[in-house]
């Protein structure tokens, strides 16, 4: 259950993640909850789990939007318990209303990546 997996193994499980990705050996994905309230409670209940799997993710909460890093500490590396953490993450995520977050959404500010921010008005003098 805790041997490391290779390469291909990740590969292929992560195509039944959606939004997941392999970022520098850890298993990263962020979910956007309907509202702050929404994601406190998404890692309240993901605590729960966490504790009853004694296996635990590095989570942030920055407003309704929650990034999730699982790797297995002492095998640093990545293992089945990851796996299944992420994919109870992502049940319980998409149950509440969350939606998972991809490159090309927007940042912490709200901004979309890649676009500029707002220059000085154009509009009529
Ligand atoms: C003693 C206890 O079982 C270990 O410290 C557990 C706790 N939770 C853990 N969580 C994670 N993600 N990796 C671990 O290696 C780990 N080890």
């Amino acid at each position: 259950m805790s041997r490391l997996l290779d390469d291909e193994e990740i590969a292929r499980q992560l195509r039944d993640l959606p939004g997941w990705e392999r970022v520098e050996g850890h298993l990263v994905a962020t979910y956007e909850s309907p509202s702050f309230l929404e994601a406190v409670r998404l890692v309240e209940w993901v605590a729960d789990e966490a504790e009853q799997m004694d296996h635990h993710p590095f989570v942030d909460i920055r407003m309704a939007r929650t990034r999730w890093e699982l790797w297995t500490h002492w095998r640093d590396g990545i293992t089945q318990l990851d796996v299944e953490l992420a994919h109870r993450i992502r049940q319980r995520a998409e149950a509440t209303g969350a939606r998972v977050t991809t490159a090309g959404d927007a940042d912490d500010d709200g901004r979309r990546r890649g676009t500029p921010a707002p220059g000085p008005s154009t509009g009529p003098r």
